[in-house]
């Protein structure tokens, strides 16, 4: 996709995802793999509201090319995410009152969802027997290490969809902008489905 496709499309996404309720305040970044590099969310504007002055556009090793303000400070894991997993070209990241409450209710370094038909919605899942699996990892203000934790779970357990952040929020994977908006909307169905599961078992 070219840089000005990349940003239109970014701006239109965010408004959806704005509306939905997923990017509050200033949270969330996007980003688009480019002929060049990638185009990333300049860094502390509202994402439901995006121009095009609002995107920076950055090579293979996430060097700026162009753009204005500082790149979202948590290039670095989009860098990481688009190096590990090739076939990725969008990563939005989100602030969803779901993903951050259950990333946090989930102690362990995985989320493994099981049993809903909407789990059919992430590519390469055929049935709701098919447990979706979604790391987890604990938050950090120094992204380069959140990004070194990532590339080493990895290479143990590859990362196909997302990661979640632990209090923090989503960070979705996809070969397209709409495969990884299905995916954000399929995951945060099924985190709002686990959610109401985990209150209405804790008061039987
Ligand atoms: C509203 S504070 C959230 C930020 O610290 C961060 O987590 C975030 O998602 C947005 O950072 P940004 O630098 O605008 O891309
Ligand atoms: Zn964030």
């Amino acid at each position: 996709m070219n840089n000005d496709a990349a940003k239109s499309a970014l701006i239109e996404t965010g408004k959806w995802v704005s509306q939905r309720g997923w990017v509050p305040a200033t949270g969330g970044n996007f980003s688009i793999r480019t002929q060049t590099g990638f185009v990333v969310t300049a860094s502390g504007y509202d994402k439901g509201h995006l121009a095009f002055e609002h995107f920076l556009e950055l090579d293979t090793d996430g060097k700026v090319i162009s753009g204005q303000g500082k790149p979202s400070a948590e290039t670095a894991l989009h860098l990481k995410l688009y190096q590990l997993v090739p076939q990725t070209s969008c990563i939005l990241h989100t602030h969803s009152v779901a993903a951050t409450v259950l990333s946090r209710f989930e102690t362990s370094n995985v989320l493994s969802i099981n049993g809903y038909e909407m789990q059919k919605s992430l590519s390469g899942i055929h049935s709701h027997q098919t447990p979706l699996e979604v790391a987890v990892f604990d938050n950090d203000q120094d992204i380069e290490r959140l990004a070194e934790r990532v590339a080493e779970y990895h290479q143990q357990s590859p990362i196909l969809h997302a990661v979640l952040i632990r209090g923090h929020g989503l960070y979705a994977l996809g070969n397209s902008v709409s495969e990884t908006r299905r995916h954000i909307e399929g995951l945060e169905f099924l985190f709002a489905c686990e959610l109401e599961r985990i209150k209405l078992e804790s008061t039987k």
